[in-house]
């Protein structure tokens, strides 16, 4: 059957799952046949490929490299959204006297117990996460793969082969080396969610995702933050008009420096930032500079194809396959969409094709990327940098908009890209309240081809935000030949706060 190492059945010591492999010369190696796949790294995407091979074969193996557990649930997604929510709940207390209620200045965060909480439902989250390897036994091994060629890796100085292998090894957090000589306290998010407490001062450098979502979480927790971003955009904001009212609503909670490449040093024992001729001291430092695929030492050049820039292969994101070999890249690991549902569709069209005589090529689904920030951040569809010449915009402001006045979340702008003519909906881009639900319902309407009167035709409940994004698709069918008299798309605003 498959690889058979009988150490566990001979008194000696398994190397499979958790402990990294020691197998001595001595150990019998049985290597009855060669594995149908093999899927190296057992993150988000390497757990939906081997939920697709192990129903098409029970001759296969994972191989995980470090903690195993996924960086979703370990560092990534779970412990930053668990962040989030707390500073979210104590950020509440702001609006508490508009509301008519008094004595929020009586509260303050406990940020060691804050930490103790985000790493308890971390702790749950990895549980649920092992439960898919855990049963594996053997099949589970904990070590660092090495391609040797298409059909051969090595992993623990022992060479395995495969008809099939999954390349899913996930991404890293970028930290400058510089940086790393530093005798100094420099944070990833491998590492935040770990402190006992936070510093007084802490400096986020990179405003991607990971940069404005714990740039306004430590911030709301009472931390002093200043962020800083070489790109003068937000967490991929490509809308000019979104950005600046994104970077406006920031710049209320912490400092922000766009466009400013920084750089570290150490002056008297203390951390500064420093962008130009401007320091800043701080206490710690959050490198948010993005990620990298975890692709050195992974012997991808010993597969005779062309790698680029980068060190990546080709990688068809319909089949996952590169070029035409026998092997197959999911999740972080080509860089192509780092985020956990793409994960974890690659995962999934890796793991099929890996047990498919041929590769079948799957539709992907419409681009939709949120940041959880308050108000949220959301593109879906075509950004508005890849928008054609004549594209329509519809906006929405959220200032006065009766629904978001009531929670005292009227801040932000919305804005939809329609087809000129068709009036087909092409994307959007967002800073605004519920941006993640209202993200999901476009992404909706973008993927089923729908139009700015389709849309429009569809009922709006009053009084909720979604009136909000109506107020936006009627802005684009104010721009598109007019509907039917027996349209209801065609059914105009009151022009009333308290009835649109
Ligand atoms: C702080 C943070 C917040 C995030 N928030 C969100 C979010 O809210 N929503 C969202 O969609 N996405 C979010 N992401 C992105 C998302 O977490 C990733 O896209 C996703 O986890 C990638 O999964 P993966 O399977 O590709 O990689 P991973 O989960 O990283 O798995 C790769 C595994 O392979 C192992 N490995 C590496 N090299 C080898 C080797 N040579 N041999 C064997 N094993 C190896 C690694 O150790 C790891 O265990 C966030 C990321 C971070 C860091
Ligand atoms: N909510 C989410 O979906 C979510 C949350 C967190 C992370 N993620 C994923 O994790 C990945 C990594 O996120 P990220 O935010 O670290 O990366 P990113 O690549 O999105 O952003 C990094 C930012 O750092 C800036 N930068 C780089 N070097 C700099 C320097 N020396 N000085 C100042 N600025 C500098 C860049 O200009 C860029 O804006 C992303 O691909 C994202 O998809 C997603």
């Amino acid at each position: 059957m498959i690889l058979a190492v009988q150490l566990a059945a001979q008194g000696g010591s398994t190397a499979f799952h958790t402990n990294s492999c020691n197998i001595s010369d001595e150990e019998e190696i049985l290597v009855s046949e060669t594995f149908d796949v093999i899927i190296i790294g057992a993150g988000t995407a390497g757990l939906a490929a081997l939920r697709e091979v192990k129903k098409r074969t029970d001759n296969f193996a994972i191989i995980n490299d470090g903690p195993w557990g996924t960086v979703c649930a370990r560092v990534g997604c779970m412990p930053s959204k668990a962040l989030i929510e707390a500073a979210k709940a104590f950020h509440r207390r702001t609006s508490f006297e508009e509301f008519g209620i008094q004595g929020a200045h009586c509260l303050t965060p406990d940020i060691a117990a804050v930490l103790r909480r985000v790493r308890r439902l971390r702790d749950d989250f990895v549980a649920s996460t092992l439960k898919a390897t855990e049963v594996l036994g053997e099949r589970a091994i904990s070590g660092r793969a090495r391609l040797l060629e298409a059909g051969r890796l090595e992993v623990n100085g022992r060479e395995l082969r495969a008809r099939n292998i999954i390349i899913a090894t996930g991404s890293r957090p970028v930290v400058p080396s510089p940086w790393l000589a530093l005798d100094t306290q420099i944070l990833t998010t491998d590492t935040l969610f770990e402190q006992k407490t936070l510093p007084d001062r802490v400096a986020i450098i990179g405003l991607g995702a990971v940069g404005v979502e714990m740039a306004q979480a430590l911030g709301r927790l009472g931390i002093e933050v200043t962020a800083f971003s070489e790109s003068d955009t937000i967490a991929g904001l490509s809308d000019p008009k979104v950005n600046a009212v994104a970077a406006e609503l920031f710049a209320d909670e912490f400092r922000v420096h766009l466009g400013k490449r920084a750089d570290l040093r150490v002056a008297d024992g203390g951390m500064r930032v420093t962008t130009g001729t401007q320091e800043t001291a701080v206490d710690a430092v959050l490198a948010s500079l993005g990620r990298r695929p975890n692709i050195e030492n992974l012997g991808l050049e010993t597969l005779g194809i062309p790698l680029n820039e980068r060190g990546l292969p080709p990688v068809d994101p319909h089949t996952m396959q590169i070029a035409d070999l026998p092997v197959f890249m999911a999740g972080d690991a080509s860089g192509m969409r780092p985020l956990l549902h793409e994960a974890a569709d690659e995962g999934h069209i890796a793991g099929i094709n890996a047990t498919h005589p041929t590769p079948i090529r799957f539709d992907r689904r419409t681009p939709l990327a949120i940041v959880f920030t308050d108000p949220g951040i959301a593109i879906v569809g075509k950004k508005h940098t890849s928008l054609p010449r004549g594209t329509l915009t519809g906006e929405v402001r959220f200032e006065p908009q009766s629904r978001a006045r009531m929670a005292q979340r009227n801040d932000g702008i919305l804005r939809i890209y329609a087809e000129p003519g068709s009036g087909k909906l092409l994307g959007a881009e967002m800073c605004s309240p519920d941006a993640e639900h209202m993200a999901h319902l476009l992404a909706l309407a973008i993927d089923r081809s729908l139009t700015v009167h389709d849309m429009l035709r569809m009922p709006f409940y009053h009084p909720v935000l979604e009136e909000g994004l109506r107020t936006a698709l009627r802005e684009l069918s104010k721009q598109l030949p007019h509907c039917r008299e027996s349209d209801l798309a065609g059914c105009e605003a009151f022009g009333a706060q308290a009835l649109d």
